[in-house]
């Protein structure tokens, strides 16, 4: 079992620090989506750990060896960074043999990792002629080259189709029950909800979050309820009596007959118009999803955010009474 160690490491390019003093694990068996807002220090994170780039100050190792003193890389961690790697002018099969013999990976391998990538067909075509996605494959299928322990993918999803997206997804998913450490950066969060875990979540260089995923959505995302009655009215003069801000739900733009109540629970509404004598029709929590709990935790930690971005609307809290 091989286990990725990032260490109080820090990164500077000149004046902006990409990474600072940042200290998290990526462990086996497991996929970890890797967020952060543009700018956040993932892709530079990445490269540190392949020894692309040399830290400031701290350390990252796999399974305790830093990458550069690992023989044969490709058989210890595969990565894809940049599907723009391979050389254009060469077949995607002569890339991969050139990649295997460098590694002394045996050369059948490469012909079991075209297939897995879905480009046996097209293995004898010039990388040029490739699209994005295509080249998103061949990517992929040179970081399984070496069967790794470990695998870091940046954006993995970049151009796929849809039946590429959910190979992608299968692909990681399985590398994972297969024991192995699966890092993976994301902009898409409900592809990412998809396929990961565990969650580390990055801004301005800095760890914010390194939790199991669904703790992290459900410790970011304040519980709602949908609620509806066959007296409307005395059902949202009743809420509001206990502080609530019910606000109508619209089902494609036209009125679904319920509230939608921030910052509630199922069991107080219960109890509430259970005491009331009001006849309720439907009462159901509401589910965070990983992009309103990426954005509540991300929003003081962008980068880049637009100038006139719209206030976040933030829900009023209901009176403690409410809760007994
Ligand atoms: N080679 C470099 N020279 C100078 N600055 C760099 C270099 N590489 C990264 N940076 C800066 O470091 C910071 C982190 O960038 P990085 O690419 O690691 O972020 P990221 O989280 O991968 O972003 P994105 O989601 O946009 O890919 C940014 O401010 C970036 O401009």
């Amino acid at each position: 079992m091989t286990r990725i160690d990032v260490l109080e490491l820090t990164k500077e390019y000149g004046s902006t620090r990409a990474v600072d003093r940042l200290s998290f694990a990526v462990e086996p068996g497991r996929v970890t989506g890797f967020l952060g807002p543009n700018g956040a220090g993932k892709s530079t994170t990445m490269r540190l750990v392949l020894g692309l780039d040399h830290p400031t100050s701290g350390t990252a190792t796999v399974g305790g060896r830093a990458y550069a003193a690992l023989g044969e890389p490709l058989r210890h961690v595969g990565a894809l960074l940049d599907p723009q790697a391979a050389h254009g002018s060469r077949t995607a099969r002569a890339h991969l043999r050139a990649l295997a013999a460098s590694n002394r990976i045996p050369a059948r391998r490469v012909d079991e990792v075209l297939d897995e990538a879905g480009l046996s067909a097209v293995a004898g075509r010039r990388v040029k002629s490739y699209s994005l996605g295509m080249r998103q494959r061949l990517g992929i299928a040179a970081a399984l080259l070496g069967d790794p322990a470990v695998l870091m993918l940046d954006e993995p999803s970049n151009g796929l189709d849809p039946e590429g997206i959910i190979w992608i997804r299968e692909l990681m998913r399985r590398l994972a029950r297969e024991g192995r450490t699966v890092l993976v950066s994301s902009h898409l969060m409900n592809e990412t909800a998809s396929f990961a875990d565990h969650l580390v979540v990055l801004g301005r260089g800095r760890l914010l979050a390194d939790t199991p995923m669904q703790e992290f959505i459900d410790t970011q995302v304040q519980p709602r309820v949908r609620v509806r009655s066959s007296d409307d009215a005395a059902l949202a003069a009743l809420l509001e009596g206990h502080g609530y801000r019910p606000v109508r739900e619209l089902d494609s733009g036209l009125d679904s007959g319920r509230w939608n109540v921030a910052d509630a629970r199922v069991e107080d509404i219960g109890r509430i118009t259970a005491r009331a004598g009001l006849p309720i029709l439907e009462l159901a929590a509401q589910e965070g999803t990983l992009e309103e709990a990426y954005l509540a935790l991300t929003a003081d930690a962008m980068e880049y955010t637009a100038r006139n971005a719209p206030p976040t609307e933030t829900a009023a809290s209901p009176r403690e009474e409410a809760r007994q």
